[in-house]
């Protein structure tokens, strides 16, 4: 999955300064952040229609989708998938209950 990730996101890094009429990557990134933002919540309920639905392959089809605009819009946003990565290492181990109980005493 990493392996798949770092490549996705060289092809992005590759296809942002490509001719947006062959490239749906530098189309998207010329439409700007909100675009690719409001593309971002698009798959993200398409997910979760496939999901409602009991749609396996749906799901892995739709969160591919949704992978693919996350990495356009960290890249626009000078981002990358290590970010959430290190993000999600400094949640390992902490318990999702206990982090949320200790945001109401903070
Ligand atoms: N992984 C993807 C990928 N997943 C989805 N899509 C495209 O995302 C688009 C989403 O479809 P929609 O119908 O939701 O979008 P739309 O109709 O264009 O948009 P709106 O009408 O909503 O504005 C489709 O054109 C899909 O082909 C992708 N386009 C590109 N990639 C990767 O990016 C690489 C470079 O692509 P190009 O930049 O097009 O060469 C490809 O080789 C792939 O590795």
């Amino acid at each position: 999955m990493r392996e798949a990730l770092e490549q996705l996101e060289a092809t992005i890094a590759r296809r942002r300064s490509a001719d947006p009429e062959t490239s749906y990557v530098a189309r998207l990134l010329g439409k700007g952040r909100p675009k690719i933002a409001q593309k971002v919540g698009e798959e993200a309920v398409e997910i979760v229609i496939a999901a409602i639905s009991g749609d396996k392959k749906g799901v892995v089809m739709e969160g591919a989708d949704l992978l693919f605009h996350l990495g356009v819009l960290l890249a626009e946003m000078g981002l990358s998938f290590d970010d959430i990565g290190a993000e999600l290492e400094r949640r390992d181990g902490i318990s999702g209950i206990a982090e949320k109980a200790a945001r109401s005493k903070g």
